[in-house]
């Protein structure tokens, strides 16, 4: 029998109505009760009170020196005081509700209290108490304090995890590799899983906590590297194989010359493109690092070998941009470039589909529709798309059921710090854009506080009046009562107002697409000097005259949000500057501010984010795809992160992985998950 194929109900103690609330937790199996590893352990080992500090929890042993005093309010409440002399200190010991004790506090007894200590009353308010004459349960050990809820209590999981040891802890089979287990000296299955519910002292919790992290580290990156491994061994992709001359005609026809990082990069995404496996790379870049010419010369690739490409962005501004600098740079090759978004008309939008089919476009610009149902491709042989809608299993299977494998590149502007590049994006291969474009100046950061507006005008005034063009940016669209921040909608006005003959745009979510197109176009062109908007400029916007970005209370922005905001200017020669306004409250606030004026290098600001903000925090969503773990911290635990994928990659690039019976359940394991969905042995 294995632990998988029973179910809790067979561990004594458990009834039907307590098998269904396990279920709520996705406890099903012993297997996953064993599984259910607790989020902290209650500390009832018993300490002295001279190194507990005020307001402390501690558990300290002690003689009960006088009678009980009970106070009692309403039928339920009471509160019970008692003198107990604890290392030598007369300390009151105060129980809530615990009436029922009252005859067991008999002066001379010894008795062992756990609470929260005030130093200041020598008092200490108690959760637990035992009594050593009656033998104790709890004192001086470590217990597992449980995520519960309804009527599973903490005593109730610790005694079923405990008969659940007792009833199945024999069948508790290894599954790492011994070649891993002796690498690392872990300690077996078994023992981790029965320490991590009952653990005895530290070093052995240590161990068993040590070994379970490892694990669960380990069986994630098998996950991202066997899938990445099976994507490079399946030959279904398309090859694309270009005249190398072809390229670096094209790259001639340039304005600039290329920077080292970005001719590396695009050997790497080339020499991809040759295999007959598909591409997952991803390439980040710090904001204006010039990705998007590497993503044309990808496309130009996947053209000239034969096939078609997609951009797919995350707004319709951006496609809208996108189309008119890659139809720019395609014009001298001849290549058909078509844009289609959701506000195209219905006949503008069948023409485009009709083309693609056919073949008689070459590339598609878009939001994520482009690769959607009722759009079919004559050969699809590249999509280019950024991280947030990184091509997942699901997308690549729509697309495999249609009978295209694509090469994927996805672009990143948030430089990922590498703890979470491991986790996040471990399925992919990273190409890195290191430096900026030569020329380029430092971008200065200024942070003023909301008096200093009429400063902040004039410097406005300095910059368009030297020709070049500012953006001005609030967190929202119209004034709210809740929020107390400056709304672009009153701002365009004041703005109006301040300068009477200078043409300031206004730019928003809720203006129409046709409306938003012909501001980013009318700024685009310069005709617009200085441009109002919300965060809508946030992502890709390449306007390369603008020099001066200003934040309005920039303390509402998380960090990356500023940094991709700042990226918006400095991207030509001129040199350029962002103010930030803003008062923030907190001293975190104020350091985020501190850490935008000392540097202007997103993988610098990316570090400090993920300092001031911890890993969990840093993507904000879910969808980022970084994992949450049950008992890794991925800060705490990094080390542990990378020997598991060093180990995870080994494994998988060996044959004998895929064929092994000593690896058979790690694949089993492996193919349950959700990442695969029954692809991985087709
Ligand atoms: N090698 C280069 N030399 C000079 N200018 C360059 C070079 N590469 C790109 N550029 C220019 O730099 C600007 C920024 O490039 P691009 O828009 O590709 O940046 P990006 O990496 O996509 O940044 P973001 O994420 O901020 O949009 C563009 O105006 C582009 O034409």
């Amino acid at each position: 029998m294995k632990l998988d194929q029973i179910t809790v109900r067979q561990i004594k103690g458990v009834s039907a109505q307590k098998e269904q609330e396990l279920h709520a937790f996705g406890v099903h199996t012993v297997a996953d009760l064993l599984d259910y590893f607790p989020f902290r352990y209650e500390d009832y080992r018993i300490r002295g009170l001279a190194e507990t500090k005020d307001g402390e929890k501690v558990t300290v042993q002690g003689k009960i020196m006088g009678a009980p005093v009970m106070q009692r309010y309403g039928r339920a409440k009471s509160r019970l005081t008692c003198k107990v002399v604890v290392d030598g200190v007369l300390v009151t010991a105060v129980w809530f509700n615990r009436h029922f004790l009252q005859e067991q506090l008999v002066p001379g007894r010894e008795v062992v209290l756990t609470g929260k200590w005030e130093q200041r009353r020598l008092q200490l308010t108690v959760s637990d108490s035992e009594f050593p004459d009656k033998g104790t349960a709890k004192t001086g050990t470590l217990q597992p304090v449980y995520s519960v809820g309804g009527s599973l209590t903490q005593p109730w999981m610790r005694k079923t995890m405990k008969q659940a040891i007792t009833q199945f802890g024999s069948l508790i089979e290894e599954m790492l590799p011994v070649e891993l287990i002796d690498k690392h000296r872990l300690m077996p299955r078994s023992e981790a899983i029965m320490r991590i519910h009952q653990p005895d002292d530290t070093a052995a919790g240590q161990g068993a906590r040590r070994r379970l992290v490892y694990e669960e580290l380990f069986l994630f990156q098998l996950k991202l590297q066997a899938y990445r491994s099976l994507n490079r061994s399946r030959k279904d992709g398309v090859a694309i194989v270009v005249d190398p001359e072809i390229i670096r005609s094209f790259v001639r026809t340039l304005p600039f010359e290329l920077t080292d990082s970005q001719k590396k990069v695009v050997n790497e995404i080339l020499a991809d493109m040759r295999q007959p496996s598909c591409m997952n790379r991803l390439l980040q870049g710090d904001v204006g690092s010039g990705k998007t010419v590497v993503a044309a010369i990808a496309l130009l690739a996947a053209v000239k070998g034969g096939h078609q490409g997609a951009l797919m962005v995350p707004t319709e501004i951006l496609a809208d941009q996108h189309m008119r600098s890659l139809q720019k740079l395609f014009e001298p090759v001849g290549l058909q470039v078509a844009l289609l978004t959701g506000s195209m008309t219905e006949r503008k939008r069948r023409d485009v589909l009709a083309g693609l089919q056919m073949g008689l476009i070459d590339i598609i610009v878009g939001t994520h529709a482009i690769i959607q149902d009722g759009v079919v491709f004559r050969s699809l042989g590249l999509v280019v798309t950024d991280e947030q809608h990184r091509f997942g299993v699901n997308q690549r299977s729509i697309l495999r059921r249609k009978g295209m494998s694509p090469d994927v590149l996805t672009m990143t502007a948030t430089p990922i710090p590498r703890t979470l590049a491991i986790t996040a994006f471990g399925d992919m291969d990273v190409s890195t854009l290191r430096e900026r474009p030569h020329g380029r100046k430092p971008i200065k950061t200024y942070w003023v506080k909301h008096g200093m507006l009429d400063r902040v005008l004039g410097f406005i005034r300095r910059e368009v009046d030297a020709g070049r063009q500012a953006y001005f940016i609030c967190p929202l669209i119209e004034e709210s009562d809740k929020l107390d921040v400056q709304n672009a909608i009153d701002l365009h006005i004041q703005m109006g107002q301040a300068f009477p003959d200078m043409p300031i745009g206004l730019l928003h979510g809720r203006l129409g697409a046709a409306e938003k197109d012909e501001v980013m176009r009318a700024f685009s062109d310069n005709e617009i000097k200085v441009l109002v908007a919300t965060t809508v400029v946030e992502v890709g916007v390449d306007v390369p005259n603008a020099t001066l970005m200003i934040i309005m209370d920039a303390e509402r922005f998380g960090l990356s949000q500023l940094h991709q905001l700042r990226g918006r200017v400095g991207r030509a020669e001129h040199q350029s500057y962002c103010v930030l306004i803003a008062d923030p409250k907190s001293e975190i606030g104020r350091e985020r501010m501190k850490v935008m004026t000392e540097t202007d290098d997103g993988f610098e600001v990316s570090r400090r984010d993920l300092d001031l903000r911890g890993p969990g925090d840093f993507f904000g969503t879910k969808q980022s795809g970084v994992p949450e773990f049950r008992l890794a911290d991925m800060a705490a635990d990094f080390a542990v992160l990378e020997e598991a994928r060093d180990d995870a990659a080994d494994l998988t690039t060996r044959p004998e992985f895929w064929s092994d019976a000593i690896y058979a359940r790690l694949r089993q394991r492996l193919q349950s998950d959700q990442l695969f969905q029954g692809e991985l042995l087709d």
